[in-house]
């Protein structure tokens, strides 16, 4: 825990900074910077935003203030008085951060320092850094998790970038950001160039597993097990405070969603007396990234795609997600497909036992879902140079962030706490006993999910990923095979030294299956 001295330090070299937006992020992340004791300006090409704000500051007096600009020139000159000027953007990634930047851009001076706490690209990211070490601007990619409300109150950060300009800024990073539950800031050094980004893409792939799984788990208790909201409020409630869930953001902010009951207007048609659940006013559309405004789990998937990473339960949550946006189009197919419909599971004859089944199976989805994004981490890691320490990210993520799950920080920290280099987190003992612990839940879930038609995309792929990931002979023989009939793709020959397991490359045999026909 940072001591009283250490922050005054902190404040005497940090005396003000400009944030740009002023949005659901940047609006909060104002407001903390200025309790923090910072003279906060703030610009957004949205006057509402800035206005909104500059009323919020002048009702409530905060250490070091907070002064809105609609004009960015005046923005840039209330910071010319420091010795180096610092910048925190928490706009919409791509080209309107390329704008503000080329807006801001013949203002910057040598020694600056932006961070960019929007999520972004890392190559987007990389680019930005290269053309402001020209002028010998530091553009630092940050992460930031934990929504709106951590961004006030501490979220967690993942920055890169140049390693000079990231220890320039820790120490007021550290300051600002989340405690874990030892009271450490829940920020590091992530590495050079776009990895704090990466990091935050690969956060916010988790980050869709475990949404995706989840979602399929109350889905599963509402209408498999005919349990209603306050009940698997309950559920998920117990499964919070203790055992292997324990300590899981989600599951936490799931309790209170479940419970959350508003007075029904008589526009909903009921009388004014009656209560309603709120999350019965909302629709089962997630349209971001369907409507452009994110990217992340779809830099996920070119990402994990390019670097030859199987993460199927990262992947299978977007395209939930994915059909989910798009209601017209599925409403049209539902009428021409008349499937059946999630319905009770028949016979229950425990049902405690297959709600321990659930939480088992939850278990090994979101354990899945670490192995898989920390595997992407360690791939762009060794391919880029990066030299990132995983220790580093799971220090991050302990708190303040939307994947904080103690039950599994625990599991992993001794893992990769040790030298090992992990390619892949199956191979650690620790790991793989608890995949293997729990692999009958999974499979019994997906079999009586499956009985009763639940939803269960990233439940079922999980199940799947952990058979083939650790199969010792796939259905892909027979692939292997059809493709060197039709494409003279070459294979690979059991028991021959040097090919078996061997590298992963192309196989030196081929055979004619079916001899051409002559002329
Ligand atoms: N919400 C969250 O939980 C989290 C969000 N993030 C990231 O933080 C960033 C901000 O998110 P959030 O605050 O939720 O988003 P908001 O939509 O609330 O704010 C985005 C801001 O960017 C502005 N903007 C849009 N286009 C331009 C442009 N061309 N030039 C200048 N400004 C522009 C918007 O203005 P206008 O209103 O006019 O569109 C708005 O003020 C995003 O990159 C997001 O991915 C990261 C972690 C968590
Ligand atoms: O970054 C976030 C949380 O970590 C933001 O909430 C983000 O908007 C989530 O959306 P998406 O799943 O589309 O990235």
């Amino acid at each position: 825990m940072m001591k009283p001295s250490n922050r005054d330090n902190v404040l005497e070299q940090f005396h003000s900074i400009g944030i740009v937006g002023a949005g659901n992020m940047g609006s909060q992340m104002s407001i903390a910077f200025s309790e923090l004791g910072l003279n906060v300006s703030v610009w957004d090409v949205n006057e509402e935003n800035i206005d909104r704000l500059q009323k919020w500051s002048q009702n409530n007096k905060t250490k070091g203030g907070i002064t809105g600009f609609h004009d960015i020139n005046d923005f840039v000159k209330s910071l010319e008085n420091e010795k180096r000027k610092l910048f925190l953007f928490s706009i919409s990634h791509g080209n309107p951060t390329d704008s503000v930047l080329g807006m801001i851009k013949s203002n910057l001076n040598d020694g600056d320092i932006i961070l960019d706490g929007g999520n972004e690209d890392y190559r987007r990211t990389q680019n930005r850094q290269q053309e402001c070490e020209k002028i010998g601007v530091h553009w630092i990619g940050m992460g930031v998790s934990g929504g709106y409300q951590a961004a006030r109150r501490g979220p967690s950060l993942s920055p890169g970038g140049d390693a000079k300009a990231l220890e320039t800024v820790m120490p007021l990073l550290e300051l600002y950001a989340a405690r874990d539950p030892k009271g450490n800031p829940c920020v590091a050094r992530i590495g050079p160039g776009g990895s704090g980004h990466y990091v935050k893409m690969v956060h916010n792939g988790i980050e869709g597993g475990m949404l995706s799984t989840l979602a399929e788990a109350w889905s599963f208790l509402h209408n498999g097990l005919d349990l209603d909201y306050s009940a698997i409020a309950d559920i998920f409630s117990q499964w919070n405070d203790h055992g292997e869930l324990r300590g899981t953001y989600l599951l936490d902010i799931a309790v209170d969603m479940l419970r959350a009951k508003k007075p029904s207007s008589v526009q909903d048609g009921e009388d004014d007396k009656k209560e309603h659940y709120v999350l019965d006013e909302v629709l089962d559309k997630v349209v971001q990234d369907d409507d452009e405004t994110e990217g992340t789990p779809y830099w996920n998937i070119m990402e994990s795609a390019s670097r030859h990473i199987s993460t199927p339960t990262l992947a299978t949550a977007h395209y939930l997600r994915v059909a989910s946006g798009n209601r017209a189009e599925r409403l049209l197919a539902a009428k021409k497909l008349h499937l059946p419909q999630p319905r009770p599971i028949q016979e229950v004859e425990d049902k405690g036992l297959i709600i321990e089944h659930l939480r088992c199976a939850i278990y090994s989805c979101f354990l899945a879902s670490f192995c898989q994004g920390l595997e992407m981490i360690t791939r762009a890691s060794d391919d880029e140079d990066w030299g990132i320490d995983l220790r580093q990210c799971l220090r991050v993520w302990r708190g303040g962030c939307i994947i904080q799950a103690d039950g599994i920080a625990d599991l992993l920290e001794p893992v990769l706490s040790t030298d090992h280099h992990w390619t892949n987190l199956k191979h650690a003992d620790e790991v793989a006993g608890e995949l293997h612990r729990t692999f009958r839940s999974l499979k019994e879930i997906v079999v009586q999910g499956t009985l009763s038609d639940q939803y269960l995309p990233a439940i079922s792929a999980s199940l799947e990923y952990l058979k083939y990931g650790g199969g010792t002979t796939l259905p892909t023989k027979f692939m292997e095979g059809q493709m060197d009939f039709f494409g003279a793709h070459g294979y690979n020959k059991p028991g021959v030294p040097g090919e078996d397991p061997g590298p992963v490359g192309k196989g030196p045999h081929h055979y004619e299956w079916r001899p051409a026909k002559e002329g």
